[in-house]
């Protein structure tokens, strides 16, 4: 019999963000190492290599595209997730599968702010992630403190440019990789940098009146039990028992949620906010898919035509050297799928760094309420992103 999870402390959704090979994943490593040794009831240690591979892809077969590992702080339980790759981040973060309630952003000591980190701050300001906090990582490589400093400096700047507040964002000098070995002055770094997230990033307000909404993430089968569908609860309650609807991208399928649990153990009602898994009755794995909703029966219906005031990033952010025109096809990103559109414009051209207001037609109907935000990418790039307006049809 599974222990069942206990809400004992406030939940938090976090994520490590930041260019490429700055120790996003070792630093991740490293704080399951360090608070399970402070803890073992809260937190298991999760090695790197179960982060950058997660269990489910290789016990089951299953590509996922994040990788959450909890753990806990005296005061808090977090779920975090590390990223693969940038393109990964960007989609999730932008599309909202990755609900952050907030971000640590890793820097290299060594190598300073990069693109990818420019483009990270950027897009965790326009997804609106509340709060930051600085990993400086891999400070045992660099002796010289000016350098740190210098290097400090420049990401506080980067940091209020882009609308954080970097003279009060935490920037904590850190080494995840000397933490993991366990050389005790840096794992204190490591504990220093949970107390700036503990201090720095507040408990978010969750939406649990709404009507109970989870974008589908994966799909697992479970053998003998049925179907599994797993995400982040975007807001309300779901019970034990309760009925459900599974919307978007194709007929709605009806069923009944007979198993929750959250980080593999079992819970009676999911919240937003939390991680879940949820056990669907009667539902065949082909009817369902990532890209889809569980919603409350009723309380949310697909739609394919809207109109929607639409950013496109500009060239420094990431996003196209040209300009887009009426018939544009991109993909459309909503939470955790995506689908192709086409783009009406009500002008000739629109510039990368402008905002436009548009009407978009897409291939397959999407739940979705005015006030959604979506992603636009093409080529494996994020391009734009855009709040649903008026919805046509
Ligand atoms: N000296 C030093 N090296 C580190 C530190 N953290 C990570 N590294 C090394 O930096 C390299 C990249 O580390 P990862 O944790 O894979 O970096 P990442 O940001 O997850 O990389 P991607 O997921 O590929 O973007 C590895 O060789 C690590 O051993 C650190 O604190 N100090
Ligand atoms: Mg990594």
């Amino acid at each position: 019999m599974k222990q069942e999870f206990v809400r004992a402390k406030p939940h938090l959704n976090i994520g490590t963000m930041g260019h490429v090979d700055h120790g996003k994943t070792t630093l991740t490593a490293a704080i399951t190492k360090v608070l399970s040794e402070k803890d073992p009831s809260g937190t298991t240690f999760t090695a790197f290599d179960r982060i950058d591979r997660a269990p489910e892809e290789l016990a089951r077969g299953i590509t996922i595209n994040i990788a959450h590992v909890e753990y806990e702080t005296p005061t808090r339980h977090y779920a975090h997730v590390d990223m693969p790759g940038h393109a990964d981040y960007v989609k999730n973060m932008i599309t909202g599968a990755a609900q952050l309630d907030g971000a640590i952003l890793v820097v290299s000591a060594e190598d300073g702010t990069m693109p990818q980190t420019r483009e990270h701050v950027v897009l965790a300001h326009r997804v609106g992630v509340p709060y930051v906090v600085v990993a400086l990582n891999k400070a045992d490589a660099v002796d010289d403190p000016e350098l740190l400093d210098l290097v400090e400096l420049e990401i506080r700047d980067l940091l209020s440019q882009y609308g954080f507040d970097g003279d009060a964002t935490p920037v904590v000098r850190v080494s995840g990789l000397r933490a993991l070995q366990g050389d005790p002055e840096w794992t204190a770094s490591v504990v220093a940098l949970l107390d700036a997230v503990d201090e720095h990033v507040p408990v978010p307000s969750r939406d649990l009146d709404g009507p109970f909404l989870m974008p589908i993430e994966n799909v697992l089968t479970i053998t003998g039990r049925g179907t599994v569908v797993t995400g982040a609860v975007e807001r309300g309650v779901l019970g034990l028992g309760d009925t459900v609807e599974v919307i978007g991208l194709g007929a709605a399928v009806a069923s009944v949620a007979t198993g929750i649990e959250t980080f593999g153990k079992p819970m009676r009602q999911a919240q937003a906010g939390d991680n879940a898994a949820v056990l669907l009755r009667g539902v065949k794995r082909g009817e369902v898919r990532r890209g889809q909703v569980l919603a409350l029966p009723g309380s949310v219906a697909p739609h394919t035509r809207f109109r929607a005031s639409v950013y496109l990033l500009s060239h420094a952010e990431g996003g196209r050297h040209t300009g887009i025109a009426t018939n544009y096809r991109p993909q459309f990103h909503f939470r955790t799928g995506d689908v192709v559109g086409v783009v009406e414009l009500d002008r000739t051209l629109a510039l990368p760094g402008d905002t436009v207001e548009v009407t978009v037609e897409l291939g397959k109907a999407v739940a979705m309420d005015t006030g959604l935000g979506f992603a636009i990418r093409e080529g494996g790039k994020t391009v734009g992103a855009g709040t649903v307006g008026e919805i046509l049809a």
